[in-house]
């Protein structure tokens, strides 16, 4: 049939067009055989609409006397309305657009007309070439092997390679379902080609996205899964991930939902609650998350399946992909994996896109999966603004073009069709198109930076969000859109002007910015809402600039490890204060005293216990994290091993959860960071550190680390050097300084002290109040009064006859021997006599309160008091 026989009426004048933020347009409608193209004047100029038939779900008609509406509910989610003068004509035109918008003929599509003028039908299909990709790897080809293995596998997808893991060597591979059936059949060939991918020692996951009982009742129709005892290498994971009619009707609610603005916030929430979508997100990403650590973390390779292994098993191997593979996050990069994983993996998208969320019409096989994938990718690139090189306007128009498009790529339901039909030679390809040079400005990043590391999404419930760009672009204007991304634009290029930062420190510093709206420097950064992608909750609070006290919501919710030494407990009650008690956690792994664990909450938490840890940030939503857990000086040096483990190894832990977090991450340093080389009187920030102790080495290296991943990825990393730190109502935890607060228990006790140090050794030392307040002062520091990332800070200094001295003000009979020992006294020596904190001072104003005279006063009081209570007598 012609595309004439369709069209009764051709040309209509003087209809009316409505539609979202333009004045209502008056012109001559034109139906074409794939567009329908209104012509008109607005004002004094001329303007069109050029709508792909295609792009039509739903259409609903009205008759109103001599004329008629038609209602056009778009794919993409716009709603149009045309005003027809004329029963008839609005009837015919009506008809037309029924049977145009839904040509089934592949081959009578626009694709295989649409002829723009750049563009070539030469241009080559295909941006990946697995062959190329993974011709590194050793394949299994033996073809007769493969042909049997495809027989056991539904629709022939047996297990082929998606991912290799350059480090560890370990793959991602998909598939579909082992067609075991009741009879539980087995083949050899499929058992053998999965052990080929783990040599005989390894584990590897397979990841089932059914449910255990979905997988089970696959069996009844022919279906099922890969057995214990025939896969015995192979640990299964079942993970239910909605699909089909589920997905559609979930997208069907969210599009209603979001279409009808007349909803009150109790309405428009428990809708948005209904719909699920933001469930089917979190599990596809917590999902794919597993299936990335399976990989990167577990050092196991991985199969995914489900029934088919078109839908969500690409899901998964796709997000998996982008968060490990730096490569897969530049655009070109992205639309490889898009064409590999989806158009040549044959993700039906004929099928799943013949209608979007408005069409009246039966569902079949429609299912928003590859929307999903778009949505979970924006999850991504908001939680991780500089990660991705391409922005929501390629997302945008992926989601656009899956549904009606000018180009061919998602034109049938796999690569064979596509071939049959001749797709490739007679049609464009758009990503293909997207990677040309002319679109790449309109699609790129301009905070991008590439990271080598993992971005490892999180799943919190706030950290998801309904991606507004989509689903309210027609209700909600876009304009704030373009506005903001021309002004990141231009906020790059100032920045790249500017000389006074290293390239890629500026980007992370306008970053930091961006995200956290330093309030002294950077008022005319703050950028319209939809830049960052902020909750309308968070804006609002950004906005109001001008309150100095911390608003409720900027409250942070702080992890304290190895919490129970001297100076967590104290640190604690500090910002408990500020805070709220619940938002504090401490952790050790020592058993609390009954006061500490009544007074707020406390966990068990080895630092040496990645998992756990990661558990404890995640479910408790922890966004700054204190690092105390250590060996201190003189300890570590009797137990060099088990201090390399606590301080480097967990160190290297929690670094790696403060990234992928995006927390603030406090490291204390200290005096012991310096060695017989450095300046001792006074050390200042940047001298030479040779220190000459594991604890000093560990200290120096966090150092050396943090400062590192803060100027490459951006990590807030902050750390102190402490000084020796005096606490009465905590013990010191074996560090070469701990003399100085034992001589204060000793010279109430018994009036005789016996000191490790000789009498002259002058070392820095703080109230542990000082200690406290300078570490909050520094957490609730902003980001741009920080020219350092690790600063000194100083009190006093004083050798054990000096302050034995001002406690003979007070006391004294105190009589003070000295025995120095060997270990300590050569730590001593090698530590700087004085602090040079003038950069603390200069960029965010430390100042300690505790001079010696006042430390000895706070300091005997304390500890007469503890002693009087505890009925001990005091000398
Ligand atoms: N106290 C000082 O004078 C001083 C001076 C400079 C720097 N610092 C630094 O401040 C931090 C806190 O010092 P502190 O004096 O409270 O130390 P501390 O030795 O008193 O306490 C350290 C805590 O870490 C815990 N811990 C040990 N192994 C652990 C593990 N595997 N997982 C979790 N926790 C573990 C211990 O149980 C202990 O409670 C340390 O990093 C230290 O290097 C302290
Ligand atoms: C100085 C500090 O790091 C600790 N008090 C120690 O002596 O080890």
């Amino acid at each position: 049939m012609e595309f004439s026989e369709h069209i009764k009426t051709a040309n209509v004048e003087n209809v009316v067009l409505t539609r979202p933020f333009h004045p209502p347009m008056k012109g001559t409608l034109c139906l074409t055989g794939h567009h329908l193209l209104l012509s008109g004047r607005d004002g004094d100029s001329s303007t069109q609409l050029l709508l792909l038939l295609r792009n039509i779900d739903a259409i609903e008609k009205r008759n109103a006397g001599s004329s008629g509406t038609i209602t056009l509910k778009c794919k993409d989610l716009c709603v149009l309305q045309l005003d027809i003068p004329g029963m008839e004509e609005c009837l015919n035109i009506a008809r037309s657009i029924e049977a145009l918008s839904s040509l089934e003929t592949v081959t009578e599509m626009y694709p295989f007309f649409y002829r723009p003028p750049r563009l070539s039908l030469q241009d080559q299909w295909g941006l990946s070439s697995p062959e190329q990709d993974f011709a590194h790897i050793e394949a299994l080809t033996d073809r007769w092997r493969l042909s049997q293995a495809a027989k056991f596998r539904q629709g022939g997808r047996f297990p082929v390679l998606s991912y290799y893991h350059r480090e560890n060597g370990k793959v991602i591979m998909r598939s579909s379902q082992p067609l075991t059936g009741a009879n539980r059949k087995r083949c050899k060939e499929d058992e053998l080609l999965l052990q080929a991918v783990i040599d005989g020692s390894e584990l590897g996951y397979i990841i089932d996205t059914r449910s255990t009982q979905l997988a089970q009742q696959a069996r009844m129709t022919g279906g099922g899964f890969e057995s214990k005892s025939n896969y015995i290498a192979w640990k299964r994971l079942h993970r239910n991930l909605e699909r089909g009619k589920v997905l559609q009707e979930s997208l069907i609610k969210l599009a209603e939902a979001c279409s009808d603005q007349s909803h009150s916030m109790d309405r428009w929430l428990s809708k948005l609650e209904n719909s699920k979508w933001l469930s089917h997100v979190n599990s596809v990403l917590s999902t794919a998350g597993l299936l990335a650590e399976c990989v990167e973390r577990e050092g196991c390779s991985v199969l995914v399946h489900g029934s088919d292994g078109t839908d969500t098993t690409l899901l998964l191997t796709t997000l998996a992909q982008l968060i490990l593979e730096p490569h897969c996050r530049t655009l070109s990069g992205f639309l490889a994996l898009l064409e590999r994983e989806w158009v040549q993996a044959g993700h039906p998208f004929q099928q799943r896109c013949a209608h979007s969320a408005y069409s009246h019409a039966r569902l079949r096989q429609e299912a928003p999966a590859f929307l999903l994938l778009l949505d979970c990718v924006w999850q991504l690139g908001r939680q991780f603004p500089l990660a991705l090189e391409f922005g929501e306007p390629l997302l945008l128009q992926l989601a656009r073009d899956a549904y009606a498009s000018d180009f061919g790529t998602f034109l049938c339901n796999s690569d064979k069709e596509r071939c049959a039909l001749g797709v490739k030679e007679n049609t464009h390809c758009l990503l293909q198109f997207l990677c040309r040079p002319s679109e790449r400005d309109r699609l790129t990043n301009p905070l991008y930076q590439a990271t080598e590391l993992a971005i490892w999404p999180s799943v919190q419930p706030q950290a998801l969000q309904l991606w507004t760009g989509l689903f309210f672009r027609w209700t909600q204007s876009a304009q704030c859109l373009d506005k903001a991304r021309e002004e990141i634009c231009n906020l790059v290029t100032q920045n790249q002007g500017c000389n006074s930062f290293p390239g890629g420190q500026r980007l992370v510093m306008l970053s930091g910015w961006l995200r956290r709206g330093c309030r002294s420097r950077a008022r005319w950064y703050y950028l319209p809402a939809r830049v960052l992608s902020w909750s309308p909750r968070q804006i609002s609070r950004w906005n109001k600039q001008d309150t100095t006290d911390p608003a409720p919501l900027e409250r942070p919710r702080v992890l304290i490890t190895g919490g129970l030494g001297q100076l967590g407990v104290g640190l604690a009650q500090l910002l408990r204060k500020q805070y709220g008690t619940d938002n504090v956690i401490l952790s050790d792994i020592k058993k609390p005293p009954a006061d500490v664990f009544n007074s707020g909450p406390f966990v068990y938490a080895d630092v040496l216990d990645y998992k756990n840890l990661r558990e404890l940030v995640v479910n408790n939503r922890i966004t700054w994290l204190v690092h105390y857990s250590a060996l201190l000086s003189a300890v570590g040096e009797a137990n060099v091993a088990l201090a390399r483990k606590i301080n480097i190894t967990g160190l290297h832990n929690v670094l790696d959860l403060a990234l992928e977090n995006c927390l603030r991450l406090f490291v204390p340093s200290t005096i012991g960071a310096f060695g017989p080389s450095s300046p001792r009187d006074p050390a200042p920030d940047l001298c030479v550190q040779r220190p000459r102790t594991i604890y000093g080495v560990s200290k120096v290296h966090g150092e050396l680390m943090g400062e590192y991943l803060h100027h490459k990825y951006g990590l807030d990393f902050r750390c102190l050097r402490y000084p020796g730190i005096i606490s009465a109502d905590t013990q010191p935890g074996g560090g070469t300084t701990d003399y100085a607060v034992q001589i204060f228990h000793d010279a109430l006790s018994s009036g005789q002290f016996e000191c490790y140090l000789r009498a002259d050794t002058r070392l820095p030392m703080m109230h542990i109040d000082d200690c406290h307040r300078a570490t909050v002062e520094f957490m609730q520091a902003p980001d741009c009064q920080l020219s350092l990332r690790t600063y000194n800070i100083a009190a006093m200094s004083f050798t054990p006859e000096e302050v034995a001295e001002e406690i003979r003000k007070h006391l004294p009979n105190l009589r003070v021997t000295y025995n120095p020992d060997f270990v300590r006294q050569t730590i001593a020596d090698s530590w700087p006599m004085r602090f040079d904190d003038s950069n603390a001072q200069r960029d965010w104003g430390w100042r300690s309160l505790y001079s010696l005279s006042e430390l000895v006063v706070d300091m005997l009081g304390s500890i007469r008091e503890q002693r009087t209570k505890s009925g001990l007598p005091v000398s």
